[in-house]
């Protein structure tokens, strides 16, 4: 196994703390009465089972002298007896109502603990630190528990306060042992207790450092699993008939993954309950029969007997694990953990509010120019630059046309533009200011984008459209004029509920769109987000999905649509390109040429040889050799 799981001991016992301390913190969160409620709940369920103890006893000592001289004298006894029913029905009493107030305590944690989780995802502008390996585990282990209600930070709030019942139970018992028989006894059977808690709860605490060690194992299974028995890969899975290779892959993952967790298992927990048992056992054995010698030598009555036996057994019985608390504790614990060191990771990429910055805002103009001023850009952990030394000016209020080989850096290009990246080196700049010094979240209101993978999101068709203002949801005649623009008004109009019906299968009254319908209302997103202020237009192969007539009338209406904008068309299709100001070619993470359509083709250079190659393509039905190399399909760097 790795070496995490050979650790030295303070390192998990500091960790341990720890999260003990993190989970204590939540306290607000889940309310300092019902909290306070549940431990003294805790503490009653600790005590009531002493106090039987001590009445049960104390009803045996009884019973001779009751018996005694023939006049039989119950009072003392029922009233024993009684005073044992009442801790009996105390503590059924008392475990209901901490189970129903520890269900509540851990839905608020929970409430608590997903918004931060949500807070801290959504905080960084940027999306840099959710594609980090090491943030994505965290994120990976903190939102699993929580899908799981029964390990997350709340149940380990909760189970935390519920240990306080079994060690208030030692507490009471070991001070019985020490008054009925002797303080060394007592302390024997505590040592007794801890050292099989420590062997149950310590082994517990190990075996969940082999399971997260295993985390990307197990993020393989989950893949595997949600892949076969999900809607997104059903239809290939059928076609290519993939789906015994996916059991199979999952098999064996899955063992894969069980059989190092297993042998840890038996490494982590066989031999110490091996050893403990033996410890266990002899100290015990030596406790009893010294109560036995002093029952028998009159120095302990009939009650006190009975008293140190309930006593002793109770007290093994509490050197188990804790169904109640032990892996709600935790795992819900390494939930929180992850929680809070996903919000350190996120925190570190979230953007002070700077002045300065709000002020530098008001230079830009409505439809600035764009300069990209030696702009590097590599994407983490990979070993080449996607862009290069990137030099690049796209001119205010017009159109620019981006053509590159697939992985020539075109839609990354785009990505630094809207600021979800930052250049490695070298700046972007729209009208001089430097984007590096805005608000981001001031920049990135200004651009209206169809990203090349756009959201299909699961909600009305309205809000899928509003969501490109948002502030504006309910302007449903801007709706309205959006969906008409892209050419999806009618189709909308035609759904059971209007623009009102859920574009998801996933409800009784939702429905689902075709491609190219989905790629219309992303049209319909952007422009929305245009008539509300945004002033850059970034179009990333906005016409794939669409239909030869349809593609025609966005194009017809091209100029209407950009007009006074700046706007950035990144396409194949070269009809489409040639309609843009200007053109440039992507290439080895530069500019390779650039110019109208007409400069470039009478260049007779690489954008000359793309070009000749689609139209004769589209002019003959035989195939045609290319005259370049760059028109060829190039492997994805
Ligand atoms: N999130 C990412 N993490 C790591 N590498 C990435 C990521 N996105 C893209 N890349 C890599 O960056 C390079 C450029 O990708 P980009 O998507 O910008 O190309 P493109 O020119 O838009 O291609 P296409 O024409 O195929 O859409 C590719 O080599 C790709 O593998």
């Amino acid at each position: 196994m790795t070496s995490t799981t050979t650790q030295p001991r303070a390192g998990l016992w500091s960790d341990a703390v720890g999260a003990r301390w993190r989970i204590a913190r939540l306290l607000p969160a889940a309310g300092i009465g019902a909290s306070t409620a549940a431990i003294v709940l805790s503490l009653l369920r600790g005590l009531l089972p002493v106090a039987f103890a001590l009445a049960v006893s104390t009803a045996v000592g009884r019973i001779p002298a009751a018996l005694a001289g023939g006049a039989v004298d119950l009072s003392g006894l029922w009233r024993a007896l009684i005073a044992a029913c009442g801790a009996l029905i105390g503590l059924q009493l008392a475990e209901a109502a901490q189970k129903a107030l520890g269900e509540r305590l851990s839905r608020r944690v929970d409430g608590h603990m997903y918004a931060r989780l949500i807070q801290a995802a959504l905080s960084s502008r940027e999306i840099t630190p959710l594609e980090e390996k090491a943030v994505l585990d965290e994120l990976g282990e903190a939102s699993h528990e929580l899908r799981f209600a029964f390990r997350t930070p709340g149940a380990a709030y909760a189970g935390l306060i519920a240990l306080v019942g079994p060690y208030t139970q030692v507490a009471g018992f070991t001070v019985v042992v020490a008054a009925a028989l002797n303080t060394w006894a007592a302390l024997a059977v505590l040592t007794v207790v801890l050292l099989f808690r420590q062997g149950q709860r310590g082994g517990l605490r190990r075996y969940a450092r082999v399971i997260r060690d295993v985390a990307a194992i197990r993020r393989e299974s989950r893949y595997l699993r949600e892949t076969a028995m999900g809607a997104g890969a059903a239809k290939e899975l059928r076609i290519f008939g993939l789906t015994g290779w996916f059991a199979d892959r999952y098999r064996e993952v899955y063992l894969r993954t069980l059989a190092p967790v297993w042998a840890e298992r038996r490494r982590i927990y066989l031999k110490p309950y091996l050893a403990y048992t033996l410890v266990g056992l002899t100290l015990t054995a030596v406790v009893l029969a010294l109560a036995g010698r002093r029952a028998a030598g009159g120095a302990l009555d009939l009650a006190g007997l009975a008293l140190v036996l309930q006593a002793v057994m109770a007290l093994l019985r509490l050197g188990e694990f804790y169904p109640d608390s032990d892996t709600q504790t935790q795992y819900g614990m390494n939930a929180a953990t992850a929680i809070s060191r996903f919000e350190a990771a996120m925190a570190r990429h979230t953007e002070p509010d700077d002045p300065a910055a709000a002020g530098a805002a008001a230079r830009i103009g409505t439809a600035p120019q764009i300069r990209f001023a030696g702009v590097r850009f590599g994407y983490p952990g990979a070993d080449r630059p996607v862009l290069d030394g990137l030099e690049l000016t796209l001119a205010s209020g017009t159109c620019t046309a981006i053509v590159g080989v697939n992985g020539a850096g075109k839609t990354t290009l785009v990505k630094l533009l809207a600021r979800l990246y930052s250049p490695t080196s070298g700046a972007v700049l729209a009208d001089g200011v430097d984007l590096a010094g805005l608000p981001t979240a001031d920049w990135q209101a200004r651009i209206a984008v169809v990203f090349q993978d756009f959201v299909r999101y699961e909600l009305s068709a309205a809000a899928n459209i509003g969501f490109g203002a948002v502030g504006h949801l309910d302007d449903t005649d801007g709706i309205r004029r959006a969906a008409d623009a892209a050419g999806i008004l009618a189709a909308l109009d035609g759904l059971p509920h209007g623009l009102d019906t859920l574009l998801s299968r996933a409800y009784d009254d939702g429905t689902d769109l075709s491609g190219g319908q989905w790629q219309r209302i992303a049209i319909a997103r952007a422009l929305f987000a245009l008539y509300h202020g945004s002033s850059i237009l970034v179009l990333d192969e906005p016409t794939a999905a669409l239909d030869v007539r349809a593609e025609a009338e966005f194009y017809a209406r091209f100029a209407e649509l950009t007009r006074g904008r700046t706007t950035v068309l990144i396409s194949h299709r070269f009809a489409s390109v040639r309609l843009a100001d200007h053109i440039v070619l992507l290439d080895g993470g530069r500019v390779a040429e650039q110019g109208t359509h007409d400069e470039l083709v009478a260049l007779g250079g690489r954008y000359a040889a793309m070009f000749t190659l689609q139209a004769e393509r589209f002019d003959t039905d035989t195939p045609v050799e290319s005259p370049d190399d760059a028109a060829q399909p190039q492997k994805v760097r």
